[in-house]
């Protein structure tokens, strides 16, 4: 990796617009990616992200806007560098693997070192990508995983400024997502790569990333880190979107909201109707009275814990989690009590949102 400064972030999008006939695949999109930092763009099918990942990579030209790399700028009114200049590694959702030549030889495809330096980088490569010893297979007779980390292996071979990677883990099974997303994690650290990546999972987006970026039609909702956007959701979409969450109708007035779990301090939401969001473990079943009253509907057993879903007084459904070891059964009174945080949202009309501390 270059070690120049890069004032005003490795990746930079101002304004950046790409349409397709009518529709704005992208629209207006402005974001700054660190140097060294694991970007994620999250966010439903169809909402850009793909296209926003090969506008950076230069697959793409921009409509309108610009775009910077390592503070070079590579796409704005009158300029466009192609792909192959941009010092830009990527990994294709399927991996695009030559499947005729063996591990090596693919890792080795775009050093443009002497022989004998693009051996001791194919090497060092490989063992950074945890593929030591496998340079001699070829494509199938790797693992899903392995197969991934031979894409990312070529990606980083040749000492890219930025990584860019679609939907690394689609092509995974679950049980194998999870020790593969930690595997790359550490190597994406261990390379100090600058690294955007797409997803439209969100627990792969929080998990991986430093920052995420949600997306919704072809805009940046909200940029932050995975434990803001989680807790302090900036609207109710970005709330819906990342994670589970209970939306309850509010009645908002005098800056309080008011619903069937109590008041939350709503200051700066207009006077009419509102919503309150908790994330179901912020809401707790607690013993005797201390809580709102409600009905057990049903639970999730899901072995380290629970999802118990009750009906509140005023007929509204939450979902709380809970420890595994709590017996309940449909039909149970229990007492429901937000035990973290709560954001309140303006109703669909009014629009602005108002986050609440713990
Ligand atoms: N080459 C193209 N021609 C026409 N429309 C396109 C083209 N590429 C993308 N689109 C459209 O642009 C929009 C954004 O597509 P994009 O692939 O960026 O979304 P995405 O968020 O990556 O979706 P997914 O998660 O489904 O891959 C979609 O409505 C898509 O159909």
């Amino acid at each position: 990796m270059s070690a120049s400064g890069t004032p005003g972030g490795m990746v930079r999008l101002e304004g950046v617009e790409r349409s397709y006939g009518p529709l704005r695949a992208v629209d207006g999109l402005s974001l700054t990616v660190e140097r060294g930092e694991v970007m994620a763009l999250l966010g439903p099918s169809g909402c850009g992200k793909t296209t926003t990942l090969r506008l950076i990579a230069g697959f793409e030209r921009p409509d309108s806007g610009e775009i910077s790399v390592s503070g070079e700028t590579v796409a704005a009114p009158g300029r466009f560098v192609p792909p192959e200049k941009r010092r830009i590694g990527m990994v294709f959702q399927d991996y695009a693997l030559f499947p005729h030549v063996n591990v090596a030889k693919n890792v080795a495809y775009g050093l443009r070192a002497n022989g004998k330096k693009a051996r001791g980088r194919v090497e060092e490569v490989l063992s950074l990508a945890r593929l030591d010893g496998l340079g001699e297979r070829m494509p199938h007779e790797l693992s899903g995983g392995q197969q991934q980390r031979v894409a990312l292996a070529r990606a980083l071979a040749p000492e890219p400024e930025v990584l860019l990677l679609d939907e690394p883990f689609s092509n995974l099974d679950a049980a194998l997502r999870v020790k593969v997303r930690r595997e790359m994690r550490e190597i994406l650290a261990e390379a100090g790569a600058t690294t955007v990546f797409v997803t439209h999972d969100q627990e792969e987006a929080l998990s991986l990333a430093d920052r995420v970026a949600v997306m919704f039609d072809g805009r940046a909702a909200q940029v932050g880190d995975p434990e803001s956007l989680y807790h302090a959701p900036a609207t109710r979409e970005v709330a819906a979107f990342v994670g589970e969450a209970n939306f309850l109708p509010a009645s908002v007035g005098e800056g309080v909201a008011r619903c069937a779990l109590g008041e939350f301090p709503a200051e700066g939401l207009a006077e009419g109707e509102g919503e309150v969001m908790v994330r179901p473990e912020d809401l707790s079943l607690v013993e005797g009275d201390g809580g709102s009253p409600a009905t057990v509907l049903g639970r999730e057993f899901f072995g380290y814990g629970q999802f118990v879903k009750v009906r509140l007084a005023d007929g509204e459904v939450a979902t709380c989690r809970a420890s595994g070891r709590l017996r309940l059964g449909r039909g149970d009174r229990v007492s429901v009590a937000v035990s973290g945080r709560a954001a309140v949202f303006a109703s669909p009309s009014a629009r602005a949102g108002s986050t609440l501390p713990e």
